[in-house]
């Protein structure tokens, strides 16, 4: 039985009994396009196998780092952005205490992450944060030339040649980039900085199961072994084409089924804040995977109940192109019980001595009520907890989900071509050499 639920129950009044048996045909095209490697993309495909068949002795590397890292460093700052970065920010906040980096008697590093944008503030607060304090770098990049990290990474690292000089910042520095080729691969085997692979059959938005996210969830104290382990046993269990027996096959069926009856935009939704990041793993999970040839469901997020106040009204009744999926956490990491307070004015005299985790439940299905009232079909992934191996079968499967979701809607979901565009654009307004005549050009319709 699977460890994670997929609940379609209250999607009636948008799908009727019989389109799921009719996507049957083209979910097995889609399956055997994956698993034979016939369809688009197929030199991506090494997610399927990657929880059992992953490097063990880079495995044990990864965690002799962490551990070295967590003894020498007070402070850790992964640089990434994308699926460099998202897997293990995302994993590192759904396993840890909500405010992790300020946990009393937390006795491993702080986690930061840079590279994610082009903002000077950001990095110059988050030199400040590190201030005088010993750390390490862990820089991360399949191609090594991304603007954005490749920025964070000089100016951090210079900082640790400051502080340590230029032989004791190779040992504080780790890097996890392309087994052969690449700028960041070039930089470290000249300067002898640990290496961890970005598998070349894995694209950057399906890797947080390898080095690119173990090291730096490895540091923050996650289980990794537990994650691969959830990971190998949500292989076997969505392995099967037959969609009544494959729930992340049936997600990617239900959502093509909404999708083209105009259901053009999912939002992923939470009622626990540390899964906030979970959303944003997603999103480029999903929107680079399915986003191109001009279609694609566009992948957006709430967060509940927060953003019930902010988006509760469009989600309710604003354009009729929504639907939702709901990651619901069965057993949360805490619950406190609401206190007697008397002669209260608040009124919530009635939920006295009642849990929050039950006032939280009622609201997730008060909302999915209203929002099915409101014309908004609503999916539920049910996770039984927040710990290593849920998450590592999660991982597995969104990734399983999406990879079926591409083939049924035509599409290559293992490439990203539209991403190029921007930077084209910005490295012609930067003047980078090579790049005269675009600079031209686009400084004339500015
Ligand atoms: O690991 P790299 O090469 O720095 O790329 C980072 C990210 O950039 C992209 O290529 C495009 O945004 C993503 O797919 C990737 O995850």
């Amino acid at each position: 039985m699977a460890h994670i639920k997929f609940d379609s129950s209250k999607l009636s009044k948008f799908v009727h009994d019989n389109e799921l048996g009719q996507m049957q045909a083209l979910v097995t095209a889609a399956d055997t396009e994956l698993r034979e490697g016939t369809g688009a993309g197929n030199d991506f495909r090494g997610f399927i196998d990657l929880p059992v068949d992953y490097d063990k002795d880079e495995f044990a590397r990864i965690k002799a780092a962490a551990k070295k890292i967590q003894s020498d460093s007070e402070v850790f700052v992964a640089i990434g952005i994308g699926g460099s970065y998202l897997g293990a920010r995302m994993a590192v906040d759904f396993l840890s205490h909500t405010f992790r980096n300020y946990e009393p008697g937390r006795k491993l590093p702080e986690v930061y992450f840079a590279g994610n944008s082009i903002s000077g503030s950001y990095l110059a607060d988050l030199i400040d944060m590190i201030g005088d304090r010993d750390f390490s770098l862990n820089v991360i990049s399949k191609s090594g030339t991304t603007t954005e990290p490749s920025i964070a990474f000089r100016i951090l690292k210079a900082k640790l040649i400051a502080k340590y000089g230029e032989a004791g910042a190779k040992g504080r520095i780790y890097a996890t980039t392309d087994r052969a080729k690449g700028a960041l691969k070039t930089e470290s085997d000249a300067q002898g900085y640990e290496e961890f692979v970005v598998p070349d059959d894995i694209g950057g938005r399906y890797s947080v199961l390898s080095a690119v996210g173990l090291l730096p969830i490895a540091v923050a104290g996650g289980d990794i072994d537990e994650l691969m382990h959830g990971a190998a046993d949500a292989r076997s269990e969505y392995s099967d084409a037959d969609l009544s027996k494959n729930e992340a096959y049936q997600y990617a069926a239900y959502r093509n089924i909404l999708y083209r009856k105009g259901y053009t935009t999912e939002l992923l939704e939470n009622y626990e804040p540390t899964l906030q990041y979970l959303s944003e793993w997603w999103k480029q999970l999903m929107g680079e995977s399915e986003g191109k040839d001009e279609k694609g469901i566009y992948p957006s997020s709430a967060n509940f109940s927060t953003d019930l106040h902010s988006l509760g009204q469009y989600i309710q009744e604003g354009l009729r192109n929504l639907m939702e999926t709901v990651v619901w956490v069965e057993q949360p990491n805490h619950d406190l019980t609401i206190p007697v307070e008397a002669g209260s004015q608040d009124g919530l005299a009635y939920l006295e001595n009642r849990k929050m985790s039950e006032v939280n439940r009622k609201a997730y299905e008060g909302v999915v009520l209203a929002h099915l009232d409101g014309g908004v079909p609503v999916m539920t992934v049910s996770i039984p907890k927040q710990d290593a191996y849920t998450l590592g079968y999660l991982i597995y499967f969104f990734e399983a989900a999406v990879a079926i979701s591409g083939y049924l809607n035509g599409i290559n979901p293992f490439n990203q071509p539209g991403v190029e565009s921007y930077k084209r654009n910005m490295f012609a307004l930067l003047g980078r050499p090579g790049y005269e005549e675009m600079t031209k050009e686009l400084n004339a319709r500015l």
